[in-house]
């Protein structure tokens, strides 16, 4: 969809900003560009709207010369999300947010319409925010509204420079997050620079490490943690590049351990045996539903455990008066960051897996470990995936 074909800039006081850049983003596919201050992430970038124009090599969009294309034509199909937001003081967040539709010739009660329901799809209430001026807005809400505006147009490509770099930490997790669900539903093709190393494998199906006016390595992120192919690769994704992998390998069926599962009608007696019988000290409770309820051990079930009721255990009685609520769980195909962070938080020895309400298994420290490793393996297997847009079961959720 955007091709680089042996695109150089140099600007006039001799600077090569950019050398020799080859590369293309698929459709739908989400790039994100990093590398240090100056390496030339910018300057690729505005190429592509024809801010700056190219001094060798060209840029197709769509198959198309953009050098051929008019400019203001060109920008049409083209929203552009740059940090300082750049929204017009004097007038309202509706307003904002029409800006292109109304460039565009709509009608002001259509485009009205449009901006409110592109301001609801990046979370922002049209009732209460859509009247308010951009200084009565917070900096993430801002970034929102700024990325609102350059979906007005509903345009295919989406340039976004450091969207998120100047609002603060939590916030901006926030708002990849919000990002992330929105990208799922528009599927943009998207060129998104940034400084930052977390984002960059957070947001990116594929990320562009830049050196120099260069492109060192182009691949996806888990690939480019686990396999850097040069040293100045490795030193930029850091030494702990183990650990950001955590965000990017999902949790799999595979990485699960099955407990012996009882239910919470199932006669406390009938569970006891069965938790026994297979030497588990624990076992994981569902409810009527196959829905997850919690867990319960085997030593609250076993009668000689039980204190005064030990004498006459009730036997009509049910898991259900030994059970414990389980809150944490996650979902088949969260990262385990994900997971490791839930469990730290939940001080949990071990988290429920579900699919969708299923219960799939149990994720244990052994298991994401185990995770882990599989993923760096399987990096070691991996052929180029250069123009290629990862599946969706690769790509894990926050
Ligand atoms: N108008 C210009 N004239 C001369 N040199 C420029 C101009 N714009 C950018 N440069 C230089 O080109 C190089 C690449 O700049 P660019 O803005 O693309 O980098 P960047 O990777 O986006 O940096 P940052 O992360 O700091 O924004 C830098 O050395 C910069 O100083």
């Amino acid at each position: 969809m955007i091709r680089f074909e042996q695109v150089s800039k140099r600007y006039p006081d001799g600077t090569w900003a950019v050398n020799d850049l080859s590369f293309q983003v698929a459709e739908g596919e989400l790039v994100t560009l990093v590398g240090p201050s100056g390496c030339g992430k910018t300057t690729t970038m505005k190429m592509v709207n024809r801010l700056i124009e190219p001094t060798d090599g060209r840029i197709l969009l769509d198959g198309a010369d953009i050098s051929t294309v008019d400019p203001v034509e060109l920008r049409r199909r083209i929203g552009y999300v740059i940090q300082q937001v750049g929204l017009f003081p004097h007038k309202t967040v509706l307003d904002n947010t029409a800006t292109v539709p109304h460039l565009l010739g709509w009608r002001r009660s259509q485009a009205r319409a449009r901006a409110a329901e592109l301001l609801e799809l990046v979370g922002l209430d049209p009732g209460t925010h859509g009247d308010r001026y951009p200084d009565q807005l917070s900096g993430g809400q801002r970034q929102r509204v700024g990325v609102a505006r350059a979906l007005a147009a509903d345009p295919p490509v989406l340039l976004m420079d450091e969207p998120f770099g100047a609002v603060d930490p939590l916030v901006r997790e926030h708002l990849q997050n919000e990002f992330l669900k929105l990208q799922e539903t528009v599927r943009k093709t998207v060129l998104f620079v940034t400084h930052d190393i977390e984002e960059a494998v957070r947001l990116g199906d594929r990320m562009a490490v830049y050196g120099h006016g260069r492109i060192e390595q182009l691949d996806a992120p888990a690939k480019i943690l686990g396999a850097p192919e040069t040293p100045y690769v490795a030193d930029f994704v850091g030494a702990d590049r183990g650990l950001k992998r955590l965000s990017v390998t999902p949790v799999r069926r595979s990485d699960l351990e099955q407990p012996p599962v009882v239910r919470l009608d199932d006669l406390r007696e009938t569970a006891a045996d069965r938790m026994r019988a297979e030497g588990a000290r624990w076992a994981v409770v569902l409810d009527a539903a196959g829905g997850l309820h919690g867990w319960v051990s085997a030593d609250t079930l076993d009668p000689s455990a039980l204190g005064s009721e030990a004498a006459s255990p009730d036997k009509d009685a049910t898991v259900q008066r030994y059970a414990r609520r389980m809150e944490a769980w996650l979902a088949v195909g969260s990262s385990l960051k994900h997971a490791f962070s839930t469990m730290l938080q939940h001080d949990a020895g071990w988290i429920a897996v579900l699919d969708g309400d299923r219960f799939e298994g149990v994720l244990t420290p052994a298991g994401l470990h185990e995770a882990l490793r599989r993923s760096i393996g399987e990096d070691v297997n991996v052929t180029g995936t250069a123009g290629q847009v990862p599946t969706e079961a690769a790509k894990p959720t926050a």
